[in-house]
């Protein structure tokens, strides 16, 4: 219905929104873009599942995002990828790990306090209808 579309592109701008707000922070820097193999030749034998924020841009843009419970699923993979391939003591593993949990609080924190929890559930209906 037309009104759907409405409401998915209401869902699809407000998406946006939050991931500019998360990509403009210098501490993110390192989930901005996808793991250059070149770079970490064994990254993608450890990660299954790589996610970036690029990568969700597309997402949004491409609606492969029906609610933000979706959007969600791939800001935990984000931060479970991230605690995943950097498991050690050392400095700089605990700090991307540290900006991994903080990347996803505050994308929980925004949801939580800016998203609408029935046009949340409105979006989930048209998901389940389809
Ligand atoms: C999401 O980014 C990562 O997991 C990479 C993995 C990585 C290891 C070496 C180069 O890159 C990372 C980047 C910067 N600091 C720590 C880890």
């Amino acid at each position: 219905r037309e009104s759907e579309e409405a409401t998915l592109r209401e869902l699809r701008i407000f998406l946006r929104e939050v991931l500019s707000r998360i990509a403009l922070e210098r501490k993110f820097r390192n989930f901005a873009k996808a793991v250059d193999p070149e770079e970490v030749p064994d990254y993608f034998a450890v990660i299954k599942n790589p996610m970036d924020l690029s990568t969700m841009m597309n997402k949004i843009n491409m609606h492969e995002y029906t609610s933000a419970k979706d959007f969600l699923v791939d800001i935990d993979l984000i931060t479970s990828n991230a605690l995943e391939y950097n498991p050690d003591q050392d400095p700089s593993d605990r700090q991307i790990r540290n900006y991994a949990c903080e990347l996803k609080d505050m994308a929980y924190a925004i949801i939580d306090a800016e998203m609408d929890s029935d046009f949340e559930q409105t979006c989930v209906d048209i998901a389940t209808s389809r």
